[in-house]
């Protein structure tokens, strides 16, 4: 008998068999998040708690409308907690800071009329982070991260959608934030770029080492990108589990132990409380999970 209880042990024995680790970098604690429109309250997440850690690539995960985007939202300093308190560094988050940058999908945000450079540079020097000759030294650097250095002087325009998408990060990165936060920043892309931007995004957060909180609702990106998940449950949003990812990666894609956990997680955000489900559950098209609820 597989039941719903023993796949959240099995999960959470992995989360919490892992090592104690120093302070974390970001606590949620205890959150509620609400929208109040005109005629109602809307309740988008109740009692979400989960920490992260310094160069964690913490990944929530959960079907549409559960409030991730509203969590990511609230810890960039945009949405208040109703309820609970979000700490960053034991701090109480009440406002946008320059320690968490956000990054969308919406990359045709970056202004066309400023170069790739300009584009990098504009935040460091809009902020007053830093004076004009270091704020170019640091687009160079934060260019060359990410393989654009041939493209300082192209427009936005001009490049693709995958080359957007590394600038937008080139350009949150070099403000040097605590975190950065990315909220499904891949989801616009063709199906090969996305996976080769997932790849690039790995490949540069072994060099930068930065603190990642990442937004999907795929489970296939969930597993690639994280080192740590936590599953929300649908409308409004609660902690379902939370799983160490770090052992899987691009390479894993399509192995014995990657496809077991990821059908665990489908498992776990379909079949609430349907008795007796998920012995047999049916194939997950890896490519692209989309939740409907
Ligand atoms: N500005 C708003 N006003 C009222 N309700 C909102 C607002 N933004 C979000 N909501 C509601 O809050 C809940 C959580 O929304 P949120 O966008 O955080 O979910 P999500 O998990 O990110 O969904 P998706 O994956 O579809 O983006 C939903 O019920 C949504 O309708």
């Amino acid at each position: 008998m597989h039941s719903q209880a023993a796949e959240l042990d099995q999960l959470s024995s992995v989360a919490t068999s892992a090592p104690p680790l120093a302070q974390p970098l970001l606590q949620v604690d205890r959150v509620g998040l609400q929208y109040r429109t005109p005629h109602s309250v809307v309740q988008a997440t109740h009692e979400v708690s989960f920490d992260v850690h310094p160069a964690d690539c913490f990944v929530l995960l959960g079907p549409s409308g559960c409030g991730k985007s509203s969590l990511l939202k609230s810890v960039a300093g945009f949405l208040p907690p109703a309820a609970g308190e979000i700490r960053l560094d034991g701090k109480i988050i009440r406002q946008p800071g320059p320690d968490r940058i956000v990054v969308f999908q919406e990359f045709d945000q970056l202004p066309p009329w400023k170069t790739v450079l300009h584009n990098v540079m504009f935040p460091l020097l809009a902020s007053r982070t830093l004076k004009r000759r270091e704020a170019e030294q640091r687009a160079h650097h934060y260019l060359d991260k990410v393989g654009l250095t041939r493209f300082a002087d192209a427009y936005p325009h001009t490049l693709s959608g995958g080359m957007k998408a590394r600038v937008a990060i080139a350009r949150a990165l070099a403000m040097q934030p605590k975190m950065l936060l990315m909220d499904e920043p891949f989801a616009a892309l063709d199906a090969l770029t996305r996976r080769k931007m997932q790849e690039e995004l790995l490949i540069l957060w072994e060099e930068v080492r930065f603190t990642l909180l990442f937004v999907t609702h795929s489970i296939e990106e969930a597993l690639v990108v994280g080192n740590r998940i936590l599953l929300l449950s649908p409308h409004p949003g609660r902690v379902r589990a939370e799983i160490n990812s770090h052992q899987y990666d691009l390479q894993s894609l399509g192995g014995a132990g990657f496809q077991a956990t990821a059908q665990r997680i489908h498992r776990l955000l379909f079949d609430e409380g349907k008795e007796g489900a998920s012995e047999a559950p049916a194939p997950i098209n890896f490519s692209d999970v989309r939740f409907s609820y």
